[in-house]
């Protein structure tokens, strides 16, 4: 397959029946250009790992990368962090994203502990980890499996280890929500977005990208263990959280990486 990426026009066209949203290979081919596009801080956010990572993951530990789609996260920290810090597990459902994701770090991070598999992060045998990425997965997954996911994810952490969890988010308050969305849609649009590719991937989202409130992600990160959670990141109807099992809020060592 070739490494090369597109401008993201999959809603461009009208279309009579627009079809529920899917990571297949028309996706994939525009992958990176649409969630540039689509996902207000994606790049801050993908940026911030090694730093949350320097502070908080145990040297030497598996870093599980859950949803990785093109091994962003991967490529992100590799970038930041030298091949001993870390071993990086990328899991995707879409064979596709695995494929790319796979050419893609093994061109850009050779010297790297990389694996990436296809699986389903709902019945993933689990090894310790500590840290566990979520950037815009959990989001994908059916509401009633999300707490579920989120007990294993704990389990499978380490103590002292970190979970980062980026999701769109709805407002409990409806009229703060509609804001957020038109203001989102402003922000699609500013990037070259036109009206109808909106509201086409609007309706091909609907029922398959369902967005909690960060009162939901923040009770089910406690009912499922997390002793501790912040929001660290919002812009519009986007954010991120980091939660921690045990000790890791604590322990930090802002010098260094953890050696535990
Ligand atoms: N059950 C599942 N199991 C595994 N993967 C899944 C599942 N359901 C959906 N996916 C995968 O989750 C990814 C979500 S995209 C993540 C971006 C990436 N994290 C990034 O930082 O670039 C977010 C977005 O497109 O908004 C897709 O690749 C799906 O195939
Ligand atoms: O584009 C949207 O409307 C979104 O909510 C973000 C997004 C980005 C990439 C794939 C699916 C949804």
């Amino acid at each position: 397959m070739s490494d090369a990426s597109y401008r993201d026009a999959i809603f461009s066209t009208p279309l009579d029946r627009v079809a529920r949203f899917s990571f297949d290979e028309q996706v994939v081919a525009c992958f990176p250009d649409m969630i540039r596009r689509s996902v207000p801080g994606y790049g801050q956010i993908l940026g911030m790992l090694g730093l949350i990572a320097r502070r908080h993951l145990r040297h030497g530990a598996r870093v599980y990368d859950l949803g990785c789609s093109l091994g962003a996260g991967g490529l992100s920290l590799a970038g930041q962090l030298p091949p001993e810090a870390f071993r990086y597990v990328g899991v995707d459902l879409s064979p596709a994203m695995v494929t790319r994701a796979r050419e893609t770090l093994d061109t850009e991070c050779p010297d790297h502990a990389i694996q990436v598999m296809e699986g389903d992060i709902r019945t993933l045998d689990y090894e310790p980890a500590g840290m566990i990425v979520l950037n815009f997965t959990l989001q994908f997954l059916p509401p009633a499996d999300r707490e579920a996911v989120m007990g294993r994810l704990f389990a499978a952490l380490e103590p002292g280890g970190v979970l980062v969890l980026s999701e769109k988010i709805r407002a409990e308050d409806e009229e703060e929500n509609a804001w957020l969305v038109e203001r989102y849609h402003d922000f699609k649009r500013a990037n070259g977005y036109s009206d109808m590719e909106i509201s086409q991937k609007r309706t091909a989202l609907e029922n398959v990208l369902v967005p909690d409130t960060l009162a939901e992600h923040h009770a089910r990160l406690g009912r499922s263990g997390f002793s501790r959670a912040h929001t660290w990141f919002q812009l519009l109807n986007f954010a991120s959280l980091v939660a921690f099992k045990d000790e890791a809020f604590k322990d930090a060592d802002p010098s260094a990486p953890r050696e535990d």
